[in-house]
């Protein structure tokens, strides 16, 4: 599974955090990062995992090129509610694409405990289907 891993400014140190706690499920996965948030997990896991942009210059949009392409199965995004972003149009458009092209998206770590759960358990394996019918209609 490609799993995106984002988060604001705020929010950085929960997600760190949260990849430290579940460093062993992540790590059997493709991990997508947008760059500030990419570089600080690296640095506290050693996960590999694949950097955009920073969010403010396009990382996000990045992102959301991987999810019309149905190359994204899975969105983590720890976004700051509180406190307004330069890029928010980009903040709308990813989380606007994960709901037209049904991309499981969680926005705090509260949701991410459980999706991790059913990670683990296999739940998501329905997006294998989903690319697979992909393919066969190229
Ligand atoms: O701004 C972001 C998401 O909208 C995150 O970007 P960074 O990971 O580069 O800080």
């Amino acid at each position: 599974m490609n799993i995106a891993l984002i988060a604001h400014d705020k929010k950085k140190q929960d997600i760190i955090e949260f990849c430290i706690a579940y460093k062993d499920i992540l790590g059997e996965h493709q991990l997508f990062a947008t760059g500030t948030t990419g570089k600080r997990i690296q640095e506290a896991t050693n996960l590999p995992i694949h950097r955009f942009q920073s969010g403010p210059l396009g990382g996000d949009q990045q992102i959301g090129a991987m999810i019309a392409n149905e190359e994204m199965d899975m969105v983590i995004f720890f976004r700051d509610p509180l406190t307004s972003q330069p890029h928010e149009p980009d903040v709308s458009a990813l989380m606007r694409l994960c709901d037209v092209h049904l991309i499981p998206l969680v926005t705090n770590i509260a949701a991410a405990e459980i999706v991790i759960r059913g990670l683990e358990r296999g739940d998501f394996s329905w997006r294998e289907i989903v690319k697979q019918k992909k393919e066969s209609n190229k």
